[in-house]
């Protein structure tokens, strides 16, 4: 099967509650949870340490499978599909940031878009035209393209990610503590680089942070506690 057809409606979660094995008993870490994000907002999850905000990007991701409830990803119920279309709806529809730029060490910054491409099967010249676009639009230029990951800086490297998981035209795009390893100017230019993306790229994006002082930029905020979503 293929999701390509799907209209772009974005992220939905309902109901969904996800548990863990905590000795004899389940530690629960999201508790019938509702989230809705439409293309081209950028919602931010805040809440201390612990309290379930990785689980619901993992759970948003098709990563791990909730207890009970739904996720979809635009309109495409990922509950319902096997190991193998879940793997292709990620790979078409979902772009991850994750908190380490875990770029890989030998490949310059255009490279590390081109990595996954034999999976896509674009034609060379023009993936690698759009990985430099990518590259630039996130504010990556000229020789900076040619570094590998040692060559850049911590907001460099998070640029590099973005850029990589913008590169197969995501509908959602998931992103977490992206400012956690950089100053607070630095994280202040990557939440508004998300910001940009989101509305250029129409993206639903949900980005998990504890650091308040970068919301300015968000359309919603929502606090996260015990596992519980609420608007602020
Ligand atoms: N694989 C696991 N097995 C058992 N319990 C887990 C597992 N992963 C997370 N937990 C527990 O689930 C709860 C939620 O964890 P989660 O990592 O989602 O929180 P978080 O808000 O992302 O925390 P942080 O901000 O510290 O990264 C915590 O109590 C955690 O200890």
């Amino acid at each position: 099967m293929t999701t390509t057809t799907a209209v772009r409606t974005g992220l939905a979660l309902s109901g969904v509650t996800l548990t863990y094995p905590d000795g004899e008993s389940r530690l629960t870490a999201l508790d019938d949870v509702e989230l809705s994000v439409a293309p081209g907002e950028f919602v931010a999850v805040v809440g201390p340490s612990g309290c379930g905000k990785s689980s619901l990007l993992a759970v948003a991701a098709t990563l791990l499978r909730p207890d009970r409830g739904r996720v979809l990803i635009d309109g495409v119920d990922a509950g319902a599909l096997g190991e193998q279309q879940r793997t292709s709806l990620r790979r078409e529809r979902l772009g991850i940031v994750f908190q380490q730029s875990n770029l890989l060490a030998s490949l310059t910054a255009v490279e590390q878009l081109l990595v996954l491409e034999s999976v896509r099967g674009r034609r060379p010249a023009a993936a690698r035209r759009r990985a430099e676009e990518l590259l630039e639009s996130v504010g990556l230029a000229g020789p900076k393209q040619l570094r590998r990951p040692h060559q850049l800086s911590g907001g460099e490297r998070q640029r590099v990610n973005i850029a990589r998981a913008l590169f197969g035209s995501p509908s959602v795009l998931l992103v977490d503590e992206p400012t956690s390893a950089l100053d607070h100017e630095r994280g202040a230019q990557v939440v508004e680089l998300l910001a940009g993306v989101t509305r250029t790229h129409g993206t639903a994006t949900v980005m998990v942070t504890h650091d308040r002082e970068l919301l300015g930029r968000t359309d919603r905020v929502l606090e996260m506690h015990d596992g519980r979503l609420t608007a602020r």
